[in-house]
């Protein structure tokens, strides 16, 4: 059980994005996925998700394929913090926050305590309660990330699904981000994150997915995934160990 990947191939427009990727993510882990860009990291999060359909292939929860789940089951299992940290609307941080508490609720039914609850715990971990009351437009890039995080953690999924979260987030709030989903996971429940700094990766991941044009290059422990020689093949650049870091040496490195 948990969260697999069968043969999952996906087309957009003329490319074939995702080639037969196939993999078991465990709960209670995170995953990391790891690989250059244009790879299909983001590709792969949202045909999870079922954003984009597949050509081929399909991934499952519990043994249900998720394009079946209905929507509403699905946004509560999977709760998704995509790349980009734009907002649509000019509201407080407490309203977005709130509105994660949506695949709870039925239609036009008020908060209850238990979803003002999970708002003002999902806002004190994102150390975002200080703003609760700002209007999203007047936040900076970072504070509307941790923001949107809050609004994922709120409504309690098993699986976090987050793409390049701390791309906008000074060291301190990366730190508290890494051990946000690192608690996420200790929890019992599922993370599988996009990240681009090896370093943090190797220090949050427990399992690594190491993807290259489209195809799966490496999935395992992250220790045996993080490797100079499967790195190189990825990025098409050297990597060496300096203590326990893995430091890029450049495209015509030796
Ligand atoms: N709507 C689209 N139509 C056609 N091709 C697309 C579309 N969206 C993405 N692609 C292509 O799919 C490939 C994978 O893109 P994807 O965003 O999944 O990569 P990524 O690994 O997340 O990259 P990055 O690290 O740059 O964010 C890229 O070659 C990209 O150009």
């Amino acid at each position: 059980m948990g969260l697999t990947i069968d043969d999952l191939t996906v087309r957009l427009g003329k490319r074939k994005v995702l080639d037969g990727v196939s993999a078991e993510l465990r709960s209670g882990r995170v995953t990391a996925l790891l690989g250059p860009n244009g790879a299909g990291k983001s590709s792969l999060l949202r045909a999870i998700l079922a954003l984009i359909p597949a050509d081929g292939g399909c991934a499952t929860l519990d043994g249900t394929d998720i394009t079946e789940l209905d929507p509403r089951i699905r946004a509560r299992r999977l709760g998704y913090l995509p790349q980009s940290a734009e907002l649509a609307w000019n509201i407080p941080a407490r309203s977005v926050v709130e509105l994660g508490r949506a695949p709870h609720r039925s239609p036009f039914s008020g908060m209850t305590a238990a979803d003002h609850d999970a708002v003002e715990l999902a806002m004190a971990l994102t150390d975002t309660t200080t703003f609760a009351d700002r209007l999203t437009g007047e936040l900076s890039g970072g504070e509307r990330a941790r923001v949107l995080l809050a609004r994922v953690l709120a409504g309690e999924p098993d699986w976090l699904l987050a793409d390049e979260p701390l791309s906008s987030l000074d060291p301190a709030h990366q730190v508290d981000m890494l051990e946000r989903l690192h608690g996420f996971a200790q929890g019992g429940r599922g993370v599988i994150v996009v990240l681009h700094d090896l370093g943090h990766a190797a220090r949050i991941a427990d399992d690594v997915l190491l993807l290259k044009e489209g195809r799966l290059l490496a999935a395992g422990a992250a220790e045996t995934v993080l490797q100079p020689e499967l790195l190189e093949q990825a990025y098409g650049i050297g990597f060496e160990r300096v203590g326990s870091s893995l430091i890029p040496r450049g495209r015509h490195a030796q």
